[in-house]
Formats: C-alpha cells, sequence, structure tokens
C-alpha cells in the first residue's frame, strides 16, 4: 500500500495534506528516520523532535524563496527529506552521499551552511537586511535550539536583531535539552516561561474571558491581542525576549501542527522581529531516544528493537581522558574541569559525578570556557579544557590573549584533532595545530597512542604553562611500537634509526607512518628512520640538527592542513639552518575535507599506509 511519504517530495506536496494526513505523515516520517538512521547513524533524537515543526515551516512558508536558516543544522533531516533528498537517505552522512547539515551546494533549500552552534540569527538577519536593500519580498526564519541559544554568538544576534526593526522570524525550539541537559540561566529562564503556573492560567484565563463576552467575543479577542501580549508582559516579570525588542508568541506545543502553523501565520504577517518559543521533546516516538535523548542525539548503526549499538565500543582516547584526569584530580586538588556542553563526547562524566564542584559545563560557550579557565588559573587552579579541536577555533582570540599573553597554566585537551568522519567539513579537525603554533607561550603535544597519551596527560597535568595535547576521535590502531621514551618537553623519540630517509610524523600519523617501514625495507631496500614528533611546539631542534646533518630527504606526516602546520614548522627551521636536502610534507591540501568514513578520507587523501608508502616512493 501507498503510504503518504512515498507522495511527499517537495513542500507542495505538504501544503496539499490535510491536518490528520499532516499528522499521519509525521509518524511515517519517523518510522523513515528511525529506518535510515538506525543504518547510516546520524543525529536521530534532534531530528524525532522536531518533526511536526518543519512540517509546520513547510506548510506556512514558501521554501526556498522564503529562507530557513537551521542552527547547527543536525536537526535538517526532515527538511532534506520534504525538499528532494528523501531517495538520497541510504547514503547520509556517506563519502559523496547526503551531507548531515544543511549545505548550499547541495540543495537550494539549504540556504546557510551549518554545523557549528549559534550562527542562525545573526545569519538570518544579515539575509534579512539584505532583503529589505533589495527590496526584495519574502520571510527569513531562523530555527535555533535551546542548546544553541547558549552560545554567544546567539545572543549578539538576538542583540541586534531585537533593536533593528527588520523582519525576521526566530523559532526557538526548546526540549531542555542541549546534547546533555541544557544548563545556565537561560535555560531556566525558559523552564520558567514553560512551567510558570500563574503566567499559563493567567494567560488561558484571558483568552477564555475574552472569547465569552457575547457578540463581539471573537473580535474582541483578536482585538485584544495587543493588549494580552502586553498584559503577558507584565504579568511574566521581565519578559525577555520583548525586552529586547521582539514580539514573543509561546510557548507552544511544538508537536501540534495546527497550533504551530497558526502561530507561524501570525507571525509572517507581523512587521519587526518575532520570536516563536516552541516547546518540543528530543527523541520523540521511539522510546529509546525518549528515554536517553543524550545517547540518541547523535548515534551510529543500532538495533531498532533494542536500541543497542551495532558497532562494539573499544577504548577511545576520550575514556582514557576522563579516566586519566579523574585520577589526576584525586592527588591535585588545583585541577578544575570545563567543557563547553559536551560532557558525554569528551568522556567527563565521571570527573562530573565525582567532582560535582570541580566541573564547569558552561554551555555552547567556548570562547566564554577559555576566559574563564584562565579567570580559574589566575587565582591558583589548573583548569583542563577538554573540547573538540573544531569548536575550539570558537576561542582563538581568548586562547591568545587570556590564556597565552599571561601565560596562565590552561590546559587545553583537544579531542577529535584530525579526522572525525562523518560530521565533514564543518567539524574535521585540521586546523589546530596551524592555529594554535604561531601563539607564543604555548606548548603543543599529541601521542602516538593510548599508553603514550596517558604519559603526557600525567606530564601536562603537571605542567605549569599554557600547553595544549590534541588527540583523535576513536582509538588506536592496531600497532605495537618498540619504545616509549619519558616525556622530556621540547624531546621527540626515536622509533626507529635509518640511513636513506627520516620520516617525521605527529599524533596518530606515527602509527600510519610504522606500517611504511618493513615495507620500504623488503620491496624497495630502503631503511627509513621513524621520529615520533611528540611535541609539535617547541620542535626538537637538537635532533633536527642531527636529522639535517644525516638525510637528504626528510617526510613530514600530519593529520592536519599542510598550511602552517607542523610540516611548515620543519620547512622554517631548514630554511634558517640552510638544509640543502629534500623535504616533504604530507598532510591535507588547501581544501576543506569532506564527510565520509575516515579510512574512506584517509586513503583519498593518500594519509594512510598505503598513501605514505607511495608518496615516499614518488618522492626518492
Ligand atoms: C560551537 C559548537 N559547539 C558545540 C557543538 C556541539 N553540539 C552540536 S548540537 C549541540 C546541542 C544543541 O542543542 P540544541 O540547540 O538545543 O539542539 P537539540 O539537539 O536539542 O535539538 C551541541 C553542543 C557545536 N555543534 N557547535
Ligand atoms: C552536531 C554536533 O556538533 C555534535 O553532535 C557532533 O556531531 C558530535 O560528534 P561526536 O559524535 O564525534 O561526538
Ligand atoms: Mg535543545
Amino acid at each position: 500500500m501507498m503510504s503518504l511519504l512515498d507522495g511527499v517530495n517537495w513542500p507542495s506536496d505538504i501544503k496539499k495534506l490535510k491536518i490528520d494526513e499532516l499528522y499521519k505523515l509525521s509518524e511515517e516520517i519517523r518510522n523513515f528516520l528511525i529506518q535510515n538512521v538506525s543504518k547510516t547513524g546520524g543525529h536521530l533524537a534532534s531530528n524525532l523532535g522536531v518533526v511536526e515543526l518543519t512540517i509546520a515551516l513547510h506548510r506556512v512558508f514558501d521554501m526556498p524563496v522564503d529562507k530557513i536558516v537551521w542552527d547547527v543544522g543536525h536537526q535538517s533531516y526532515v527538511h532534506k527529506i520534504i525538499t528532494g533528498r528523501k531517495n538520497k537517505f541510504n547514503t547520509l552522512r556517506k563519502y559523496g552521499g547526503l551531507s548531515g547539515f544543511p549545505k548550499p551546494k547541495e540543495s537550494p533549500y539549504d540556504v546557510f551552511a551549518a554545523g557549528h552552534s549559534s550562527t542562525s540569527i545573526s545569519a538570518a538577519l544579515g539575509m534579512a537586511k539584505a532583503r529589505d536593500l533589495k527590496n526584495e519580498n519574502y520571510n527569513v526564519v531562523a530555527v535555533i535550539g535551546d542548546g544553541a541559544l547558549t552560545g554567544g554568538l546567539a545572543l549578539e544576534g538576538l542583540n541586534e536583531a531585537g533593536i533593528s526593526h527588520t523582519k525576521i522570524i526566530v523559532v526557538l525550539n526548546d526540549n531542555e535539552m542541549s546534547i546533555s541537559q541544557n544548563v545556565g540561566s537561560i535555560a531556566a529562564y525558559l523552564s520558567k516561561i514553560r512551567t510558570d503556573p500563574a503566567y499559563l492560567t493567567f494567560k488561558d484565563e484571558l483568552e477564555m474571558i475574552l472569547k465569552k463576552i457575547p457578540a463581539v467575543g471573537n473580535n474582541l479577542y483578536k482585538g485584544a491581542e495587543r493588549l494580552k501580549e502586553s498584559l503577558k508582559y507584565l504579568v511574566v516579570q521581565g519578559m525577555l525576549f520583548e525586552e529586547l525588542g521582539f514580539t514573543y508568541f509561546g510557548p507552544i506545543d511544538g508537536h501540534d501542527i495546527q497550533k504551530v502553523s497558526e502561530v507561524l501565520e501570525r507571525a509572517k504577517h507581523k512587521k519587526g522581529p518575532v520570536l516563536v518559543h516552541v516547546v518540543t521533546k528530543k527523541g520523540k516516538g521511539y522510546c529509546f531516544a525518549e528515554e536517553s535523548p543524550d545517547i540518541f542525539h547523535g548515534v551510529g548503526p543500532f538495533e531498532i528493537e533494542t536500541g543497542e549499538n551495532i558497532v562494539s565500543g573499544k577504548t577511545t582516547y576520550s575514556n582514557i581522558f576522563g579516566e586519566e584526569i579523574v585520577k589526576a584530580a584525586e592527588k591535585n586538588k588545583n585541577i578544575v574541569a570545563i567543557t563547553a556542553a559536551m560532557p558525554d563526547g569528551t568522556g567527563l562524566k565521571d570527573f562530573e559525578k565525582k567532582y560535582p564542584s570541580r566541573f564547569f559545563d558552561v554551555g555552547i560557550a567556548e570562547q566564554h570556557a577559555v576566559t574563564f579557565a584562565a579567570g580559574l588559573a589566575a587565582n591558583g587552579l589548573k583548569p583542563v579544557f577538554a573540547v573538540y579541536s573544531t569548536f575550539l577555533q570558537r576561542a582563538y582570540d581568548q586562547i591568545i590573549h587570556d590564556v597565552c599573553l599571561q601565560d596562565l597554566p590552561v590546559l587545553f585537551a583537544i579531542d577529535r584533532s584530525g579526522i572525525v568522519g562523518e560530521d565533514g567539513e564543518t567539524h574535521q579537525g585540521v586546523f589546530d595545530i596551524a592555529y594554535l603554533r604561531s601563539i607564543p607561550n604555548i606548548t603543543i603535544l599529541s601521542p602516538k597512542d593510548i599508553f603514550e597519551f596517558k604519559d603526557m596527560l600525567k606530564w601536562c597535568f603537571e605542567y605549569e604553562r599554557p600547553a595544549a595535547i590534541r588527540y583523535p576521535r576513536g582509538g588506536d590502531l592496531d600497532v605495537k611500537f618498540p619504545c616509549y621514551d619519558n616525556i622530556i618537553k621540547g624531546k621527540w623519540e626515536i622509533l626507529k634509526e635509518g640511513e636513506d630517509i627520516a620520516i617525521l610524523a605527529v599524533g596518530r600519523m606515527v602509527q600510519f607512518s610504522y606500517g611504511v617501514l618493513n615495507r620500504l625495507k623488503n620491496s624497495n631496500n630502503i631503511n627509513a628512520a621513524l621520529i615520533n614528533c611528540r611535541f609539535i611546539k617547541p620542535i626538537d631542534v637538537v635532533l633536527l640538527d642531527k636529522i639535517f646533518e644525516k638525510y637528504k630527504i626528510i617526510f613530514t606526516v600530519e593529520d592536519g592542513l599542510l598550511a602552517g602546520g607542523f610540516g611548515s614548522a620543519v620547512l622554517e627551521y631548514a630554511c634558517e639552518k640552510n638544509y640543502k636536502g629534500k623535504i616533504v610534507r604530507i598532510g591535507f591540501p588547501d581544501e576543506f575535507i569532506p564527510h565520509g568514513n575516515s579510512s574512506i578520507l584517509y586513503k583519498k587523501y593518500g594519509l594512510d599506509t598505503d598513501g605514505i608508502y607511495e608518496k615516499i616512493l614518488m618522492n626518492i
């Protein structure tokens, strides 16, 4: 039997359906999401929560003439399904397939790319201003979650939008969750608006009283709407959004398509900035996701019946970090841990449980996290900010101005450096070496495997100046190294002496490079040295001098961008020393690295063992 979803490919198909059919369609879309994401992996819970909201948006607005800007964009799957991409869903997040985030190159319905949070209001306001300057006429809608609203950039956007008199609609999707429980005073404020019985009772009573007045009831009710908005403002003390200059509608049940459509319709006809506050349930309609929206925020393939992960978990760098910081904090009472809304992903859950007063989840606020860490350090503590490489990009000036300039002992535990895989170009951690290396006072380390990682962490927890330790997503390849030297600042580790060429590798790339040694020897009679360049900054100039003397060809291997990366540091030093040999850098080229399985991406960019081997042969 044909389902309603079979006949829905474009927003115009939605507009033809009756309200009861739209509810049926919602269920079908939920089922479609669960079926597909259980195979591909992806951001399930957030998407299950916005099915009705997305349908209502497409019902009321005319995309892509009207424009919808998704914040983070991890919740845009339903939008993709009804904007011509349903049949590609089996390729979601796969190399060459559909992106898990909005992508203008993928569809004209995706008007603004995202992946990082809190950008939607600023982007939508920019679009709306451009529209007005060009005398065009359409709606611009930003859809932002309560978690993303904790980001400073979102508040900067609200600040400008509220005073701008520009017609822009902000839909606040409030599900009380970031990845974990949402935090902070704005979350508490939203909870108050949602649940304050005095406010809700008053609002309902007012509606009832106005509607009951004979003859003129309904008209009076409509006419008194402005009055109602003002009274609402009086009753809910300091109605924040109204104070900021927005007309506020809400809170409304985001799963009630009819109600959401009506309110969006009203918002559409209002002048100036409007904020529509919808309340939804993250994970709605799939029991495991409703129970554990944090686990089902982003998942790998899973069994639908049990909710169990299909890929069994192996030891990850995040787990090791979590264990080591708990142990270190037992001995050193000055250690405190900070996360910007990623306690699970960064491995800080146990620390949070064990040392709640020394744990800070600051919300999606990386800039604040860094300066807050600097403040903690300035007053004698040892702050560790555990953060994904890609999100630390947000806090560049804070690293320079607040931490490094003052030489404060903040440790940046940089998870997800290098390739992250399926999240793609917004999330690949390929910039950190280049963006950190030029900052004075910072020391940058990267472990070759998890055993070295433990030693390095111990060293870092003791170190009394700014430091960054970068480590990859997931765990190790199956490589056993011959030695584990003690960690000494600025000293590299010689894993194998050689005669013909030297390979200088960083972090996970040491594992891939190790696999090359025997092949070079056995197939090509090349005796290569392999150096674990465990300190990316400072580089080991004593060892480098010897390498320059002995080898005519040097290869550097890093899982970061070549421009400004580790190989560049070696080149700079080689230039200073007037080295006459050849230096070949292996790393990522000057482009954004797309989404896909990590092994495919390492292969594509020649950064797996085969690729490194071939590159070496091409250059000798
Ligand atoms: C700058 C930045 N920091 C952290 C993240 C990781 N992250 C992605 S979604 C998310 C939670 C977003 O919560 P919310 O906006 O409420 O959306 P929901 O998943 O609840 O629908 C976080 C922390 C990010 N994408 N960008
Ligand atoms: C959308 C987003 O930014 C996060 O949900 C991210 O996808 C998490 O990545 P990990 O799966 O690597 O924790
Ligand atoms: Mg949320």
